[in-house]
């Protein structure tokens, strides 16, 4: 399976693949050469400087430019298409955790995919380009120099009987070892990442509680940790390469002297000794490079089953399927709804609302009820376990999921920034506006969600960096943008989740104001036990565990 995995990436690159593989087999065709040019100039050295051997030094200073060339031009190509390679990756996997259900996020752990998808798929890609296409360039080296030790002298039979076993024995001892390691120094990683991810984000609350030396503690631990594990891979690794090479140059000095008497008293030349003995040298790099590549193997074997689990999992229905759907006119019928999280007790258990087209519902009740759950199955963010939720009489998992969303104007409890300028985390990422259309739409949504006058006083008004999730805002600045944003595409439903709560009381009652105009025709969904936002509402429901009460008018 995960060969198969492998082989699917491999073949999208199989042009450059051939390529790197070609030149490094062309490279180790000329590096086969290079001892016997060498062997007959040390010979005929030895014997004395000869004309002839002129043709020999060219070929020999020939081959050894060539290899120069072969292997500079190999590693070009492969940093390239292992380059390649990564993008491709990283874009693959981004790509599909972007699809992943709601779900597979709440229950991510921090960190993980993170590593995933930059570290790991590094680690990945040069396995592809660079350590894989050298493989069969390795196979021939080693086969190639055992072939010409054979011709030279045939003791050395005995040499193919002693080293694919021994060969075979200290890789499985080491894979096996390698394996878990390489699972452990992975875990350790990713306990790093998430520790360091999740004190930046908390620097705040470290500071208040003057925790530091505790978070430092615990971050050097995670670190120590990587540090011990990743060392002890490391050596691990430092040692199959050279052992298996130490035991091919012992394989090769036994039969030198198993056949020393053969060689010596045989009819061999100088030149041909000294080939024989650069070739017994020659063997011993590739198959120690083979072993290398296998402890590698094991390395990249656990990224890839990683990478497979991520990229195995169905993404959220409704990307590629479900009716099409321009602009909703806001009826929203919810019927018998049942839901509960994974693991979690039942949060809503036959829940029916019904909400018209234009109508603005405040929504209150205890907190944890399951108000937020309720928009959020709206979403469809989750799929609820029973019951049905229609969008203008259609069940909202018939809709195509994007077309859905975009019908809704979302200010969740807390405001999603980002780090970048007022104006882009309004716009957020919608092309669709632009032009002056973008300037009136900007300029609307400012002044409605009451954000026209701090941004005024911001000495590069809309172009302010507000740092990241909007730190250089205060909170009920940041609820503004958030709730800007919502205003500025426009769309014919808003779900308001505790989007005034940190206004002051005169913008609550300023956007109350304002927004009985902007919103008329609009569906909203206001949760909210803010007075001044319950003013709004045509309805006011409280939610409970199975049902919903109209309570308009006792506020
Ligand atoms: N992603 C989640 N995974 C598991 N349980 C969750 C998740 N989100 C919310 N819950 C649980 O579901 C219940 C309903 O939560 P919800 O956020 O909908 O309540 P709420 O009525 O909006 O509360 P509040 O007034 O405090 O905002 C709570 O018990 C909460 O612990």
């Amino acid at each position: 399976m995960k060969l198969a995995f492998l082989w699917q990436r491999a073949k999208q690159f199989r042009g450059e693949l051939i390529l790197i593989s070609s030149l490094s087999i062309a490279s180790s065709l000329v590096t086969l050469a290079i001892p016997w040019l060498a062997g007959q100039l040390l010979g005929g050295v030895v014997g004395g400087f000869q004309q002839d051997l002129k043709v020999t030094l060219g070929l020999l200073v020939s081959a050894l430019v060539s290899m120069t060339v072969l292997n500079i031009t190999s590693s070009i190509v492969s940093s390239a298409a292992s380059l390649r390679i990564l993008v491709q990756l990283r874009e693959e996997v981004y790509n599909h955790v972007n699809l992943m259900p709601m779900a597979f996020h709440d229950r991510r752990k921090s960190g993980d995919v993170l590593a995933l998808m930059t570290s790991e798929v590094g680690g990945l890609s040069g396995f592809l380009a660079t350590t894989l296409t050298n493989v069969p360039s390795m196979m021939l080296t080693a086969a190639g120099a055992v072939v010409l030790l054979f011709l030279i002298d045939p003791t050395v039979a005995i040499l193919v009987p002693i080293l694919v076993p021994l060969f075979f024995i200290v890789m499985k001892l080491v894979g096996r070892n390698l394996r878990v390691i390489a699972q452990q120094a992975r875990k350790a990683e990713v306990s790093v990442f998430a520790t360091a991810e999740s004190d930046l984000g908390m620097v705040s609350a470290i500071k208040a509680f003057a925790t530091e030396r505790y978070h430092r503690g615990a971050y050097s631990k995670a670190v120590k940790t990587s540090q011990k594990i990743s060392f002890r891979q490391a050596r691990i690794r430092a040692f199959i390469g050279p052992i298996v090479a130490l035991i091919a140059a012992l394989a090769a000095i036994a039969v030198l002297i198993i056949g020393s008497d053969a060689l010596a008293t045989g009819d061999r030349t100088p030149g041909e000794l000294f080939a024989f003995l650069l070739y017994a040298a020659l063997l011993t790099r590739p198959v120690g490079g083979l072993a290398d590549i296998y402890g590698s193997y094991q390395v990249a074997r656990g990224t890839l089953s990683r990478l497979e689990a991520v990229l195995e999992l169905e993404p959220e229905p409704g990307h590629n399927s479900g009716s099409k759907l321009d602009r909703a006119a806001g009826g929203i019928i919810f019927e018998n709804v049942q839901f509960s999280y994974p693991a979690r007790p039942q949060v809503l258990n036959g829940l029916n609302l019904s909400i018209k087209p234009g109508e603005i519902v405040a929504l209150m009740g205890d907190n944890g009820v399951g108000k937020s759950t309720l928009v959020k199955l709206l979403l469809r963010y989750y799929r609820a376990d029973g019951g049905r939720i229609m969008l203008d009489g259609t069940d909202i998992t018939e809709i195509q999921i994007q077309d859905l969303r975009r019908q809704f104007g979302y200010v969740p409890q807390r405001p999603m920034l980002f780090n970048g300028t007022i104006a882009r985390n309004i716009a957020f990422g919608q092309p669709s506006i632009s032009g002056d259309q973008a300037t009136d739409a900007m300029s609307r949504a400012v002044k409605l969600s009451q954000a026209e006058n701090f941004i005024a006083d911001l000495p590069k008004g809309l172009e302010t960096e507000i740092g990241d999730h909007g730190v250089r805002l205060s909170g009920g600045q940041g609820q503004r943008i958030a709730l800007a944003r919502a205003l500025y595409r426009d769309p014919p439903i808003y779900i308001l989740d505790e989007a005034t709560s940190m206004y002051d009381l005169d913008s609550e009652a300023a956007f109350v104001e304002d927004c009985i105009d902007a919103l008329r025709d609009r569906t909203v969904i206001l949760i909210t036990h803010r007075p001044a936002s319950l003013a709004l509402a045509d309805r006011v429901l409280e939610v409970s565990y199975n049902e919903v009460t109209d309570v308009t008018g006792k506020f």
